[in-house]
């Protein structure tokens, strides 16, 4: 079994890189990569911010960014698996920031929950036989949920975020980056991409991971991807 890097050993911090625009089917953000001296990757987009050369003064009167902490899903964001909802919610949440023309998504690089690429094919061959998607991972004597966020301070600091309004169903990372010293205005929910593969995927989190998820998930609407 390939090794899980171990999330408890503190990693060398993480540096700010480089910068660039990045024009994208949802519209212009700039891409930003952060590395520490293992070579681990992670990456931000932002938009409207002040430091994207915006109009500072008029920054100060919007409401905190919207942030999205969004970890890696090779699957659901690059094939368009519809096992989970990784895909539409990375779409969603660039779409939501270009709206309101100022946010930043932080693309963490913890595949798989933080259990990496390899580990999580052998979870869904488990999920093939039954097993929901925190069993998967037991099973495999893995962590349910291997993630760590330290690397949004230095990324979020970078940008000079302090105060924001976190776009997930997560209560983890709302209180992570409570910890890590972030002023967290307003939790925004992002449920969307239901289908009939990730129904069962939803319900999981919500009763077994606690996430913010409606009651009867089954009671959502199922929209055709051309409609999300
Ligand atoms: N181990 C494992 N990882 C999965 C599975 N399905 C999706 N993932 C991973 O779960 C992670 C989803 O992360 P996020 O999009 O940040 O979502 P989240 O923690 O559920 O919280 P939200 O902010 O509400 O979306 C990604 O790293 C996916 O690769 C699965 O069945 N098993
Ligand atoms: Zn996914």
């Amino acid at each position: 079994m390939s090794q899980l890097p171990s999330t408890n050993e503190t990693h060398s911090p993480y540096k700010f890189i480089s910068k660039a625009r990045l024009p994208t089917a949802h519209g212009q953000f700039d891409i930003h990569v952060f590395e520490n001296a293992e070579g681990q990757e992670h990456v931000m987009l932002t938009c409207g911010l002040p430091t994207d050369n915006t109009d500072d003064v008029a920054n100060k009167e919007k409401l905190p960014p919207l942030v999205r902490i969004h970890s890696e899903c090779l699957t659901g964001d690059a094939f368009s698996s519809l096992k989970c909802d990784c895909g539409p919610q990375l779409n969603a949440t660039m779409q939501a920031i270009q709206q309101e023309g100022c946010g930043a998504i932080l693309y963490l690089r913890q595949e798989g929950r933080g259990i990496g690429l390899t580990n999580k094919i052998r979870a869904y061959a488990l999920q093939d036989q039954g097993h929901d998607t925190l069993d998967a991972n037991l099973l495999l004597g893995l962590p349910a949920d291997a993630r760590t966020y330290e690397m949004c301070k230095p990324m979020l600091d970078h940008v000079g975020i302090s105060k924001l309004r976190l776009m997930t169903n997560n209560p983890d990372k709302l209180s992570y980056l409570e910890d890590l010293g972030f002023e967290v205005v307003e939790r925004i929910p992002l449920v969307v991409g239901l289908n009939p593969f990730n129904v069962d995927y939803l319900a999981t989190k919500r009763e077994r991971m606690g996430h913010h998820l409606n009651n009867d998930i089954s009671s959502l609407v199922f929209k055709p991807i051309s409609e999300q």
